[in-house]
């Protein structure tokens, strides 16, 4: 058998990792023959409940789960890591943006990427989910310079998860049938979901999502409005913010980057723009990604319409507004 492959969670003790960690250990992202060894971060008065997490694990008796590590030292939870999930960041309330945690949370994501480029296998590759997610995998990337930028990303599938779900319920058909919806730009309320490249299979026959749909009043309004304001939607309805929805998006990001795409299919992923499509390059923009041998490169070539131009600069002039607030709250 493989040697356990090192997974760091931060946030272990809040309600993402809850869902997140179940499906981790059974082996739904890193594979059923892969050992693992749970290396789990959360902040000190957190260890109560962190141990009460542990205890959970250990009585799930997973046999793909060698050893769990329990801590409030990054350090620690960096130590000789393959991959991380950093979800470990306050989450918004009713009525919040998600750059209003920018203050509150990018400090975190600056001390964890100085943990890990000590400490870190220099291959780890990392998600970050805590909000505002594009600038916290910036900022962790910037304390973290021994680490390739290529191994940081940010969490936009549940967004896409949140697209496809909305297609398919609209045309009746099942969730997988509908493929290569994309999200651009900031996991916030400016991100752009363009339908204008995806496909979906009714009755064996693949067809284009707006040949489909036949609606494009629908698709340029309601339709974009209903996925960025999802996570809103959520926490009205649940008085917290998504949780299993995001743990189930972190698995398919993780799982899709471990062991690629298919075919011609793509995914969104928040990744560090080289420039690609006219967005300024260093920005954690999401773009449609192919990843083949554990490493993605953003889809090229697609047709960009003026509708999609407006929409994915006005993320990306967010985006630059959200990294120069960030730079300045960690150099202060
Ligand atoms: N990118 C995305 O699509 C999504 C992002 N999120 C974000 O994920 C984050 C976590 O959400 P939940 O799990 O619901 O929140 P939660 O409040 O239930 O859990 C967060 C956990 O992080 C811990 N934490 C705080 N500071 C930490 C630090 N310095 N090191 C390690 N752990 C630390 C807290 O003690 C808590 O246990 C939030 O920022 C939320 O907005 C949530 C849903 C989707
Ligand atoms: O909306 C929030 O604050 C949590 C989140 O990122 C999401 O559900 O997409």
């Amino acid at each position: 058998m493989a040697e356990p492959l090192k997974v760091v969670v931060t946030g272990a003790a809040g309600q993402i990792a809850y869902s997140l960690l179940f499906s981790v250990a059974k082996g739904d992202v890193f594979g059923p023959d892969q050992p693992l060894e749970l290396l789990l971060l959360d902040i000190t008065p957190m260890m109560e409940v962190l141990n009460g997490v542990v205890m959970e694990l250990m009585d799930c008796a997973i046999p793909l789960v060698k050893n769990i590590v329990a801590t409030d030292d990054p350090k620690v939870a960096f130590k000789d890591a393959d991959a991380a999930f950093m979800v470990g960041a306050m989450p918004r309330k009713e009525g919040m943006e998600r750059k209003d945690l920018l203050k509150a949370n990018v400090r975190i994501f600056k001390a964890q990427g100085q943990a890990a480029d000590q400490v870190a296998k220099k291959s780890i590759k990392i998600i970050v989910v805590g909000n505002p997610a594009n600038t916290n995998a910036c900022i962790m990337s910037k304390y973290a310079p021994s680490i390739p930028k290529a191994n940081f990303t940010c969490m936009t599938r549940l967004d896409q998860n949140r697209a496809q779900a909305q297609i398919a319920s609209k045309l009746g058909v099942s969730n997988g049938d509908v493929t290569n919806v994309i999200i651009w730009g900031n996991h916030s309320s400016t991100q752009f979901p363009d339908v204008a490249h995806a496909s979906v299979n009714i009755n064996g026959k693949k067809v284009t999502v707006p040949e489909a749909v036949k609606n494009d009043n629908y698709l340029k309004n309601e339709f974009i409005k209903t996925v960025q304001q999802r996570g809103a939607a959520v926490i009205k309805a649940r008085k917290l913010s998504s949780a299993m929805s995001a743990a189930k998006a972190a698995c398919d990001h993780m799982h899709d980057w471990f062991f690629g795409t298919k075919g011609n299919d793509f995914v969104s992923m928040g990744v560090i723009s080289d420039g690609s499509y006219g967005i300024r390059e260093g920005l954690m923009y999401s773009y449609p990604v192919r990843i083949k041998n554990k490493t993605w490169s953003i889809v090229q070539g697609l047709d960009i319409n003026q509708f999609a131009r407006e929409k994915m600069d006005a993320t990306a002039a967010e985006l630059t507004e959200e990294l120069e607030a960030a730079l300045a709250e960690c150099e202060a």
